[in-house]
């Protein structure tokens, strides 16, 4: 396939390429698209501080990610109904995965079985190995949920994510405008017809009202239900305050992801690299008042488009950073093949950033390597 310089050249071509349902859905943020922007305006306030003479001869990306040794800190956010992008949707997404080593968490509404997902992956040693994570919307029928998370954990999914920001869809105008709904030929395929999953359709005009099958009764006491129902690891994906942080702690959660849902959702609430530092910081506090007690592993998501944002997220304590548009564009590019570009490209300009910095390994990125204008 073709070869692109940077991740903005492959969504040109991919936006280009797409139907406006589709362009709009993946594009789109809520309402005025202040939170979208921002997203990747505030990397622009935080600059690198270049030390130079350290002996950078030997770069690595690698790091832990809940235990599992992963070639680099970036990893595939979930992202629904990939069909839209490439008729070989979340099959595509996971082979680039595995090709890379990376991380993927499946999206609830993926057009792929998560069963078809890990087969697409065969040649794995072990479950063990399977870098796939599960995100999960719970349904109002909890007995749909526990299922899928039996199948989950069966299939060999390492731990499931919930998704905290979305007990309600946010309000996206253009696919307000365009009734966006998925095509007839995909469907929702984690599910059955007789299960009543709604499509997104649905789920964007009953979201902000009654009726939506999506469960906006959960709460913090819902942990406890889910370890009663797996014993996968749990992540909470849509922390954007130290209060909830700290109740992550309590509630002894495996991570955190800093997530305002690519700007999807809460329209108006700050960038996640910007409520990144009171995040950690939280999570520091904690951990140095219960010392003997484990703390969530941050990680953050949100307008990450380079490899210096890469670098600015993990200086102010992030641990891995999540990718959803860039990956869903090259998808649209080049099926696997694009979102190994993509990937092969943000982690080029990573390594990049990371010697010119003048450090090795990823530990050694820490708040020295900024310099943070006060972000809000
Ligand atoms: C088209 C699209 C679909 C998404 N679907 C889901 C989803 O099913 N579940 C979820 O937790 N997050 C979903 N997200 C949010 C992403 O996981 C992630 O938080 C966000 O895309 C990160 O921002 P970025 O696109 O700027 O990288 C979706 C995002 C997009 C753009
Ligand atoms: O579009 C999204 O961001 C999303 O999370 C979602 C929610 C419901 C159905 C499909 C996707």
């Amino acid at each position: 396939m073709r070869v692109y310089a940077c991740i903005d050249d492959i969504e040109k071509v991919a936006r280009s390429r797409l139907d406006a349902n589709a362009e709009n859905y993946y594009s789109s943020g809520a309402v005025d698209e202040t939170t979208l922007a921002l997203n990747r305006s505030d990397y622009g306030r935080i600059l690198l501080r270049p030390r130079v003479l350290r002996n950078v001869t030997s770069v690595t990306t690698s790091t832990t990610i809940l235990g599992r040794q992963v070639a680099s800190p970036i990893a595939i956010a979930p992202a629904a109904m990939q069909g839209l992008a490439h008729s070989d949707g979340e099959l595509g997404t996971a082979k680039a995965a595995k090709n890379t080593a990376s991380l993927m968490i499946l999206s609830t509404y993926s057009n792929t079985s998560l069963e078809d997902v890990i087969s697409a992956t065969p040649d794995l040693p072990q479950a063990s190995e399977s870098p796939f994570w599960l995100q999960l919307y719970v349904h109002q029928d909890r007995c749909i949920s526990e299922g899928l998370l039996k199948r989950a954990e069966k299939a060999g999914y390492q731990a499931l994510v919930l998704t905290v920001d979305a007990p309600v869809l946010g309000r996206r105008l253009k696919d307000l405008r365009n009734k966006f709904s998925m095509p007839p030929h995909l469907k929702l395929a984690n599910f059955d017809a007789s299960q009543g999953v709604m499509t997104a359709s649905e789920r964007n005009s009953t979201g902000a009202t009654s009726g939506a099958k999506a469960d906006a009764s959960l709460t913090w006491k819902d942990i406890d239900w889910l370890r009663s129902v797996t014993s996968m690891k749990i992540v909470l994906k849509g922390i954007m305050t130290h209060e909830d942080a700290l109740l992550a702690c309590q509630w002894k959660v495996d991570a955190i992801i800093v997530s305002n849902h690519g700007g999807r959702q809460l329209d108006t609430c700050p960038s996640t690299i910007s409520i990144l530092p009171e995040i950690t910081a939280a999570v520091k506090s904690y951990s140095h008042a219960h010392p003997t007690l484990p703390v969530p592993e941050v990680y953050m998501d949100g307008g990450i488009r380079r490899g210096t944002d890469v670098v600015k997220a993990l200086a102010l304590g992030a641990r891995a950073v999540f990718i959803g548009r860039p990956m869903l564009w090259g998808l649209v590019v080049g099926g696997h093949e694009g979102v190994e570009q993509v990937l092969q490209i943000l982690n080029d300009e990573l390594r990049n950033a990371m010697a010119l910095v003048g450090v090795q390994s990823v530990d050694e990125i820490g708040e020295g390597c900024i310099i943070r204008k006060s972000l809000l």
